[in-house]
């Protein structure tokens, strides 16, 4: 760990796929009488897309601030790419928050400024020295990074639609190149062929940026089509992580009742009418173009 003392802050954004880049141990979260998390443990591995799952209040969004230093647990360990997001000295912060990208549920873009302008918040901020010209290009690029036609840069949030406004607030979170995109339910609200374009959007920025992302979602679509490990939050823990195949088969009341419903069943099908057998890294290649009514109306 980095001595704040005697060295500037650094993070590990370095290093080979599969190490471990947030590493959560002993976690405790207790609102009052009320505890979210205890003694819960994750490692998220430097590469991969893993899906955050549990029920309704089981504290997936607790779990992400507390990893983002938005909110100090009450107890345990959690270190984002070798910083302990606990520690309350501003350049380790700062440190994390520069190398963490998030899109928020609501996308949270600011109402009265441009596309541009929001993508450029951060940009601001950090790199204050470029010149304006410059920075306007990088918000530019970012935009289109994220499906966005190039005029929607000097559009309202309110002028686009919602999955417009979903990459819109992609594109700020993408505006610093960090290396951990956290995503909390990103595809909530749009239509099926929205949701199915959003998930590979992901996919082929995580595999062209090489990103690492935690990804928080109740969709069974995009976990079938897009997750490498499934984390599932119950009992204020994580009680397994692992592909899809093997959490399936957990013996948990929730996890049963999750992935063997009739929803979870219809992006079974999805997942397997749309496997390629050369698609190396489509785990379940979910594909707008090919999916049937019965897919959409079960989403
Ligand atoms: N600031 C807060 N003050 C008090 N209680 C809180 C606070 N934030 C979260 N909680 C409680 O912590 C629990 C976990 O909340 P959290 O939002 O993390 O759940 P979640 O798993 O993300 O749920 P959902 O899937 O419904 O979004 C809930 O019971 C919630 O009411």
């Amino acid at each position: 760990m980095t001595d704040p003392e005697s060295a500037p802050p650094h993070a590990n954004v370095d290093g080979k796929a599969g190490d471990v880049v947030i590493r959560i141990r002993g976690l405790v979260n207790q609102f009052g009488e009320q505890t979210v998390h205890d003694g819960l443990d994750l490692d998220v591995r430097r590469g991969e897309i893993i899906g955050v799952v549990g029920g309704s209040g089981t504290g997936k969004s607790v779990m992400m601030r507390s990893i983002l230093g938005l909110r100090k647990p009450n107890a345990g360990e959690i270190e984002v790419l070798g910083i302990d997001a606990r520690s309350p000295d501003p350049l380790l912060r700062r440190e994390i928050e520069r190398n963490t990208g998030v899109l928020f549920q609501d996308g949270a873009l600011f109402s009265s400024l441009t596309v541009g302008e929001n993508v450029q918040v951060p940009l601001k901020e950090y790199h204050s020295d470029l010149p304006d010209s410059l920075r306007y290009e990088l918000a530019l690029l970012k935009v289109k990074l994220s499906g966005l036609p190039a005029d929607a840069i000097d559009k309202l949030p309110s002028q686009l639609s919602g999955g417009m406004r979903k990459r819109a607030g992609l594109a700020r979170a993408l505006a610093l190149d960090p290396p951990l995109l956290f995503l909390d339910e990103p595809t909530a609200g749009l239509d099926p062929i929205g949701a199915a374009a959003f998930d590979r959007l992901i996919r082929t920025l995580q595999q062209a940026l090489g990103l690492t992302v935690f990804l928080i979602t109740h969709d069974l679509d995009t976990l079938y089509a897009i997750c490498d490990r499934i984390a599932v939050l119950a009992d204020k823990k994580v009680i397994a992580c692992a592909p899809i195949e093997e959490v399936e088969k957990l013996d948990h009341p929730w996890v049963q009742e999750y992935f063997h419903g009739p929803r979870a069943r219809a992006a079974q099908v999805a997942r397997d009418k749309n496997q390629h057998p050369d698609a190396k890294h489509e785990r379940g290649g979910r594909d707008a173009d090919r999916r049937t009514d019965e897919d959409a109306s079960a989403r």
